[in-house]
C-alpha cells in the first residue's frame, strides 16, 4: 500500500502551482495525495487576479475528514493566506504531534510570493503573518523551504553570499524549524548556478548545478516541497529527499512548455533516473566549493577520476582471511574484497602482500578494504573505502597510481557524492539486514536498489551488498545490478564451494533472464 501525503494548500486555477501541482508531484512519487483546500485563487500564466481565501470552517471540516480516516505519514503545507489559517493549521499539527502515535513530518513551504511576482498573502497583514508563523508554525515544522525572498521576508537577513544563508537558516531553527532548505533558484551565486543550502540540525550541505534557461518556472517550489514531503513519507532521509526534488525540478524545468501567454509550469515528469538531472554535491576543493569559499585543504583532482575495473565484477565475495581468499579465487571467483578489521601490524601486511599476490596469480580482482597505504605500498589491483574514508584516505596518491577504487553509498545523497570523486565501482548496501556488520538505519531494500541501478549503471559498475543469500540472489540479480557482494552466504555455508558455485549460477541464470 502506498503511503499518504497531505497537501494543505491553495489551489491554482491555472492548474501549475498550489495543490495542482502537489499532487501531480505525489504521484510521480507513487504516494497518495490527499488536499486540504486552503484558498480558491483564481490565477493564469499571467499572474494572480484574487486569492479568494476559504473561510475557517471550510478548511476546518476537511482537516478533519482527512485526521479521520486518512491520516498522513507526511503534511506539505503550502499556502496559508492569513493568521487565522497559520493558527488553525498549527493548533490541528500539535494535535497530531501530542497524539497520534505516529506523527508526520511537516514540510512547510511559505508561499508568499507567486513566480508572476504576485502576493499571495493578505497583503496588509504581512508582518501580522511573519510573526504568526515563527510564533505558531515552526515550532511544529520538521523542514521550511523557502526561497530566497521568503527567507529574507521572514528573517529580515539580506542574502548576499554563503554565510548570510547560514545565519538565515539558524535563524529558522532558531524559531522552531528542524530543518531548512534554501531555495537559490532566485539567487544566481555563483552567476550561471542554481545552489540550494540544506542545515539539518547542526550539519549543513550544499547542492549546484547549472541554472536551466526556461521562463516556465511556475510552481517549482510547490513541487519541491510536495517530493520532499513524499519521500519523506517513504522513508528516505532528508538528504535523498532533497537530492531527488531537485533531480524531479531539473527534468521538470528542461522539458516545461508554454501554457497560456505568460509564465508556463514547470513540467511534472517521472521518478528521476537520469544522472545528468541531479545536482552536484558540493565539496570543498571542487570548482563550485572554491566559488563558495569553502576551506579546502586536499588538492584532489576531481576530473581525473579512477582506474576502470570491468563493468560487470560478478560474483564478488567479501572475506577476512588469505585463506578464505584464495578458496573464493581457486573455485572461480574473479571479484574478491580482504576485509580484515582486527589485524594489525606485519601480519596485516603479510596478508595483503600475500592477497595481491595471489589476484595477479588468478588474474583476478582484489580489492583491500581500508588499508589504502598498504594496498599503495604493495601494488594492490584497488581498494576499497567508506564515506567517512573519503576524507582520510590520499585520494590523490590512490589515483596517481593507477589502483582502482570502490566505494561504498548509502543512498541519493552519498551515491551523488561518490560520483564527484568518478570512482571505479560504486556498492549500494546494506540491501537486507546483516548480522555482519552494524547497519542499523541503513537498510535500502530492493526498491531503493532499483533506482539506484538505472541512474548509476551507464556511468560505473554497480554493486549490490548486504544480507544477499541464495535464497535472495534472484531478486537481487533481477534489478540489472553488475555484481553481488557476499559474506555470510560463503564463509557461513554448510560447503562453501558448493555455495559459491550456486551462486555463480544463479548470477548467470539471472543475466540470461535480462
Ligand atoms: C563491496 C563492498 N561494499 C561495501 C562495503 C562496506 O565498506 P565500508 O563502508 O568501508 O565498511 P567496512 O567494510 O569497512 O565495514 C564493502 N566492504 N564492500
Ligand atoms: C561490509 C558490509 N557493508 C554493508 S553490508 C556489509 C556486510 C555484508 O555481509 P553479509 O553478506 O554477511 O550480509
Ligand atoms: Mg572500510
Amino acid at each position: 500500500m502506498s503511503e499518504v501525503v497531505w497537501t494543505i494548500a491553495g489551489s491554482d486555477s491555472g492548474g501549475g502551482a498550489g495543490i495542482q501541482a502537489d499532487l501531480k508531484a505525489m504521484h510521480s512519487f507513487c504516494v497518495h495525495g490527499c488536499s486540504a483546500i486552503t484558498a480558491l485563487t483564481a490565477q493564469n500564466s499571467l499572474g494572480v487576479e484574487a486569492l479568494n481565501p476559504v473561510t475557517q470552517a471550510v478548511l476546518e471540516s476537511q482537516l478533519q475528514a482527512l485526521a479521520n480516516d486518512l491520516r498522513p505519514q507526511a503534511i506539505k503545507i503550502g499556502m496559508l493566506a492569513n493568521v487565522q489559517q497559520i493558527q488553525l493549521v498549527a493548533e490541528h499539527l500539535r494535535y497530531y504531534r501530542d497524539n497520534w502515535p505516529c506523527p508526520p513530518y511537516v514540510v512547510y513551504d511559505p508561499v508568499a510570493i507567486a513566480t508572476s511576482g504576485d502576493s499571495l498573502i493578505e497583503e496588509d497583514a504581512q508582518d501580522d503573518i511573519a510573526d504568526a508563523i515563527k510564533t505558531h508554525l515552526l515550532p511544529l515544522v520538521d523542514v521550511i523551504t523557502p526561497n530566497v525572498h521568503e527567507t529574507q521576508m521572514l528573517t529580515g537577513i539580506y542574502l548576499i553570499g554563503p554565510d548570510a544563508l547560514r545565519e538565515a537558516a539558524k535563524r529558522l531553527q532558531q524559531w522552531g524549524a528542524k530543518s531548512v532548505v534554501i531555495k537559490g533558484g532566485h539567487w544566481d551565486y555563483p552567476q550561471g548556478y542554481c545552489v540550494d543550502y540544506c542545515r539539518e540540525g547542526e550539519q549543513e550541505y550544499w547542492l549546484g548545478n547549472a541554472t536551466i534557461t526556461t521562463p516556465h518556472s511556475h510552481g517549482t517550489g510547490c513541487t519541491l516541497s510536495s517530493v520532499i514531503a513524499s519521500c519523506l513519507a517513504k522513508g528516505y532521509p532528508l538528504k535523498d529527499a532533497f537530492i531527488l526534488g531537485k533531480a524531479y525540478i531539473n527534468a521538470g524545468l528542461k522539458s516545461a512548455q508554454r501554457y497560456g501567454e505568460g509564465i508556463g509550469p514547470v513540467a511534472q515528469t517521472r521518478w528521476p533516473s537520469e544522472l545528468a538531472d541531479f545536482p552536484q554535491v558540493i565539496e570543498p576543493g571542487s570548482w563550485l566549493g572554491d566559488e563558495l569559499d569553502f576551506p579546502c585543504a586536499a588538492d584532489f583532482n576531481y576530473a581525473a577520476g579512477f582506474a576502470p575495473c570491468p563493468q560487470q565484477l560478478g560474483l564478488y565475495a567479501v572475506v577476512d582471511s588469505v585463506d578464505w581468499l584464495q578458496l573464493c579465487l581457486e573455485h572461480g571467483v574473479k571479484t574478491v574484497q580482504l576485509r580484515m578489521k582486527d589485524c594489525h601490524g606485519e601480519q596485516l601486511e603479510e596478508a595483503i602482500k600475500q592477497a595481491i599476490a595471489l589476484g595477479r596469480a588468478h588474474d583476478a580482482q582484489v580489492f583491500i578494504n581500508d588499508h589504502w597505504q598498504l594496498a599503495l605500498k604493495h601494488g594492490a589491483y584497488g581498494v576499497h573505502l567508506g564515506q567517512q574514508d573519503l576524507h582520510n584516505a590520499n585520494l590523490r596518491a590512490i589515483q596517481d597510481a593507477g589502483l582502482r577504487l570502490g566505494l561504498s553509498t548509502h543512498g541519493f545523497y552519498e551515491m551523488l557524492l561518490a560520483h564527484n570523486y568518478r570512482p571505479s565501482y560504486i556498492a549500494l548496501g546494506a540491501i537486507y539486514p546483516t548480522t555482519t556488520k552494524d547497519m542499523t538505519g541503513q537498510i535500502q531494500g530492493l526498491q531503493k536498489l532499483r533506482h539506484f541501478v538505472p541512474l548509476m549503471q551507464a556511468h560505473y559498475p554497480t554493486v549490490a551488498i548486504g544480507g544477499i543469500d541464495l535464497t535472495r540472489i534472484a531478486a537481487v540479480v533481477n534489478t540489472g545490478v553488475g555484481s553481488v557482494a557476499v559474506v555470510r552466504a560463503i564463509t557461513e555455508a554448510a560447503h562453501p564451494t558448493q555455495a559459491i558455485a550456486q551462486l555463480q549460477q544463479a548470477i548467470k541464470d539471472g543475466r540470461s533472464e535480462q
